[in-house]
């Protein structure tokens, strides 16, 4: 029953495959964390550069309980790689390692927040943006 538990995992649940998500490889052993650039609703982002080019990149570290969440994630991941436009930050790439999904993002100088919490703007049915500009 070896072979049923190596292709179905302990639970007996196969792992669903996503085109765009790499499985088993540590994006910590492309990419070395150099600093925080800030904190989200679901995980920390991080400053990261290529161990080989010196290439910057911004890291989100989402912590994932269980892989069926994965799949609310896969859905907004599957559209932003799809997704080239100048004024949407590009996705490069997504792991899924050590129970947190990573996403990789081009490493933006200026980055535009949409913020949606205050009330009064929700109703007048008005956003407010905060920028933040990242010292490197
Ligand atoms: N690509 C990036 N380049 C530079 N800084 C970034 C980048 N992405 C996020 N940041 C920084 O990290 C902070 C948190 O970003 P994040 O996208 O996690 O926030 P969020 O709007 O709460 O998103 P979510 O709701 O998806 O968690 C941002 O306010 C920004 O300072």
């Amino acid at each position: 029953m070896e072979w049923f538990s190596k292709l179905f995992g302990r639970s007996g649940k196969a792992k669903r495959e996503f085109p765009n998500l790499t499985r088993g490889k540590d994006p910590l052993e492309l990419w070395n964390k150099t600093g925080e650039l800030g904190d989200g609703a679901f995980g920390k982002v991080y400053k990261a550069e290529n161990r080989e080019t010196g290439v910057l990149a911004a890291l989100k570290r989402v912590p994932i309980q269980d892989e069926t969440e994965l799949e609310d994630f896969m859905v907004e991941i599957d559209i932003l790689t799809e997704c080239k436009h100048r004024n949407i930050v590009d996705l490069y790439q997504a792991f899924f390692h050590d129970s947190a999904l990573w996403v990789r993002l081009l490493c933006a100088r200026m980055y535009l927040h949409a913020v949606a919490q205050f009330p009064c703007f929700q109703f007048s049915g008005m956003f407010m943006f905060t920028l933040n500009l990242n010292p490197f």
